[in-house]
């Protein structure tokens, strides 16, 4: 079965997977604005950081269309490109985290002040199918080159989901796994279900069974005891941004789960395009951490949980030091014992 495609670009028009309905429901979400491209966004329909700097790209293109359909389509050139730079800014405040939000703009903010007025339109479509192209292949090489490390063992924790529903194809953390599936070697995998939003048990676990890869999907608080059982023998995760040094962000629950694996001697993999590296900035501590709303943690599907009188507290994302990652993989390679300068080489490389 061929697997649906997170995201695409038809008619001037940006097609979503809805992932908030995921697993109950495959429907799609249709964006022919930038604020619904914004939307899309900040509501996690679309969500994982490759997935949400492609969705930004094609937010953008959607600029013409707003326009077209306003009163001021006979806008002078600096207007045209204004209205675009306007989107680019805008998109750009709908997650704060992920890095490859702001490096895909960037390609599109220098396709807008880089070309001629009346070839922008048809410019910025073919930037961000570009974007979307070499994903793909980025994704591919990243299970290419992360498929040695999971090829001799038998069960492999994730945590959220850094898989096809993340990217445009096989994801970064899953990528090897599927990569290994092609020959029939493939991992068991163990998805925590990832609280608060259930990327894990709802995203991971649909995407991985869909695709004939044995999931079971554990509470975030399990992981512990089975690494200390034995039953994990290594740990794959993707990122939202890494730092020159090698400090990685993902999503809520990834630290813990990167000091069980050092605490059972087990190997904490990260694996991520180079677009998730944030060269100017130094340590973990400095990435901005996004804060979602309280009802995720204290109104789990409109269910109240929590006594109105109790604060909560929703970071999105946590940062895991350099010093506990194994190796980190991306489409160029493994960075074994990530330090700035194993990474400043891996860049020059
Ligand atoms: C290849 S996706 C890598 C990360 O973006 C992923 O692990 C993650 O943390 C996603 O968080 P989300 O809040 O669902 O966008």
């Amino acid at each position: 079965m061929t697997a649906p495609e997170t995201l695409r670009f038809e008619d001037h028009r940006l097609i979503l997977i809805d992932q908030t309905k995921l697993p109950g429901e495959l429907a799609e979400l249709v964006c022919t604005t930038v604020r619904q491209t914004h939307d899309a966004i900040q509501r996690l329909v679309v969500r994982g950081a490759p997935a949400i700097g492609i969705a930004a790209a094609y937010g953008v293109c959607l600029a013409a269309s707003d326009s077209a359909a306003s009163e001021s389509s006979d806008d002078s050139p600096a207007d045209e490109r204004s209205r675009y730079i306007d989107a680019i800014d805008y998109l750009a405040t709908s997650r704060p985290t992920a890095v490859n939000l702001f490096w895909a703009l960037d390609r599109m903010r220098h396709v807008v002040e880089s070309t001629p007025v009346e070839k922008l339109n048809d410019a910025l479509v073919a930037e961000a199918k570009r974007i979307h192209d070499e994903d793909r292949e980025m994704c591919h090489a990243i299970g290419r080159n992360g498929a040695p490390l999971l090829s001799e063992i038998d069960t492999v924790l994730t945590h959220c989901n850094a898989g096809g529903l993340a990217t445009s194809t096989w994801g970064t953390a899953l990528a090897p796994i599927y990569h290994l599936h092609q020959t029939g070697n493939a991992p068991k995998v163990i998805a925590d279900e990832t609280r608060p939003l259930l990327q894990g048990g709802r995203l991971t676990a649909w995407e991985l069974s869909q695709a004939g890869v044995d999931v079971t999907v554990i509470t975030d608080s399990m992981s512990g005891s089975l690494m200390r059982q034995g039953v994990i023998q290594a740990v794959i995760v993707g990122a939202d941004r890494i730092t020159a040094r090698g400090d990685v962000a993902n999503k809520i629950g990834t630290y813990p789960v990167a000091v069980l694996a050092r605490h059972h001697g087990i190997p904490f993999y990260v694996a991520a395009p180079t677009n998730t590296f944030d060269l100017e900035l130094d340590s973990g501590d400095d990435i901005p951490i996004e804060q979602r709303g309280r009802d995720e943690v204290a109104a789990p599907h409109g269910v109240g949980i929590v006594p109105d009188a109790a604060n909560v507290l929703n970071p999105a994302f946590d940062v895991t030091p350099a010093e506990l990652v194994t190796a980190i993989i991306t489409q160029r390679g493994v960075i074994h014992q990530p330090t700035a300068e194993a990474i400043a080489r891996h860049f020059n490389s």
